[in-house]
C-alpha cells in the first residue's frame, strides 16, 4: 500500500532555559493512502506537537532528528519557502482552537481572504466559487460568507474551517481536536463530513487528533495511542478498542463510560498518578511510574512488539506471563 506519510524515529523537542522538553521522542509510524489515523492520549502526551511539527517548526520547537516523509520527501529538511509551497496544497491542518481565530468584527469572507492571502493564495471570484460549492457539501448556506462569526454556531464555524483547510485537496489533513468544543450531534456531523471528504478523495489521508479515544470509533481506520511523547500502541481501530494490549491503552479504554461512549474526564480514573514531566526525562518506559506490570526491565526503553495486522505494542511485559 502507498504510504502518504512515513515517519521514522522522529524527535522534536522544545528548547527551554531549563533544558529540552522531549515532546516527541523517537516516534515511528506511517499513514497509507486513503487512511484516517486517529491519535489519542492524555493531555500533554505530544499529540499537538506532532501535528504542528509536520506543518511549521516554530521556536521553541526544535527538530532534533529522524524523518517525516510526505510522498517520499523528508519535510523536516525543507526550507521555510519550500514548506510554504506545500502547506495547504499537500499538507494542511485544522489547528487546535481554530474556531477562536474568527474575529467578531470581520465578515467570514474577509476572514477567509486574510487567511489564504497569508499562504500566498489570491482569493478571487473563482476561489470563492469553490468555497461556496464546498460549503454546500458540508450543509452550509453559501451566504454564510457574508455573515459575521458571532452569527454562526460553533459547529458552523468548524465547518467553515473544514472547507478552507481542504480547499486545495491536500494529500494529508491534520485535524487537531476538531470535535472537542462541539456538542455530540455536531461532533458526529464533523466526523461524518471528514470521512466523506476522504471518500470523495478531497483529502487523501488524515491524522485525527483527540484526547477522547471513544470518538475514534466514528472516524479512524487505525489508532495510535501516545504516552509522554512516545507511541504506546498502534493498531486497527477494532483491535485497539476491543483488544488492547498495552496497560496504558487498557486503562484509557476502561475509562470510557459503558452507558455513554464519550470520555468526559481527561484523567484516568483507573490509574493513579499523572504523566511524567518531559523536561530532561531519562531512559526507560515512561509509563512505568503508573503501570501495574512495571518491573526492573522497564528502566530501559521498551522494545516494540509486532502482532497481527501491524498491531504494535511498546512494552517489556506484554506477551509475558499471559499478559
Ligand atoms: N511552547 C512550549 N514550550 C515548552 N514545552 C511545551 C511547549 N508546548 C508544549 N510543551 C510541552 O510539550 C509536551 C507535549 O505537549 P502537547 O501540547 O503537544 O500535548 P497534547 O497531547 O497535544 O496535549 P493537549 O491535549 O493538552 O493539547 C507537554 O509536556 C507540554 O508541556
Amino acid at each position: 500500500m502507498n504510504k502518504v506519510l512515513d515517519v521514522k524515529n522522529l524527535k522534536v523537542y522544545y528548547k527551554t532555559l531549563k533544558g529540552y522538553v522531549k515532546a516527541i521522542d523517537d516516534v515511528t509510524f506511517h499513514i497509507n493512502q486513503g487512511e484516517i489515523l486517529g491519535i489519542a492520549g492524555e493531555s500533554g502526551c505530544g499529540k499537538s506537537t506532532l501535528g504542528n511539527s509536520l506543518i511549521l517548526l516554530k521556536p521553541p520547537m526544535n527538530y532534533i532528528s529522524g524523518e517525516a516523509n510526505l510522498n517520499g520527501i523528508n519535510i523536516m529538511n525543507l526550507s521555510k519557502k519550500e514548506m510554504k509551497n506545500i502547506r495547504f496544497k499537500n499538507i494542511s491542518i485544522i489547528p487546535q482552537y481554530a474556531m477562536d481565530a474568527f474575529s467578531p468584527t470581520k465578515r467570514i469572507k474577509t476572514f477567509i481572504s486574510d487567511l489564504v492571502r497569508e499562504h500566498g493564495i489570491i482569493p478571487n471570484e473563482e476561489f470563492f466559487k469553490k468555497v461556496k460549492e464546498r460549503m454546500k457539501l458540508v450543509n452550509l448556506d453559501p451566504d454564510v460568507i457574508d455573515r459575521y462569526s458571532v452569527e454562526l454556531s460553533g459547529g458552523m464555524k468548524q465547518r467553515v474551517i473544514m472547507v478552507i483547510s481542504t480547499l486545495l485537496d491536500p494529500d494529508l489533513l491534520i485535524a487537531d481536536e476538531v470535535t472537542s468544543a462541539l456538542d455530540v450531534s455536531s461532533q458526529r456531523f464533523v466526523c461524518n463530513m471528514l470521512v466523506k471528504f476522504r471518500d470523495m478523495n478531497i483529502v487523501k489521508s488524515m491524522i485525527f487528533i483527540t484526547h477522547d479515544v471513544a470518538v475514534l470509533n466514528q472516524i479512524a481506520d487505525r489508532i495510535m495511542i501516545m504516552y509522554a511523547g512516545r507511541i504506546a500502541e498502534i493498531g486497527k481501530t477494532e483491535t485497539i478498542l476491543n483488544n488492547p494490549k498495552h496497560p496504558y491503552t487498557k486503562a484509557l479504554i476502561k475509562a470510557i463510560p459503558k452507558s455513554d461512549i464519550r470520555i468526559k474526564e481527561k484523567k484516568l480514573s483507573s490509574i493513579k498518578g499523572t504523566p511524567p514531566n518531559l523536561l530532561n526525562i531519562e531512559e526507560g518506559c515512561r509509563f512505568r511510574f503508573r503501570c501495574p506490570l512495571a518491573n526492573e526491565k522497564c528502566l530501559k526503553n521498551p522494545p516494540i512488539k509486532t502482532y497481527e495486522d501491524g498491531h504494535q505494542v511498546a512494552c517489556w511485559n506484554v506477551g509475558e506471563n499471559n499478559e
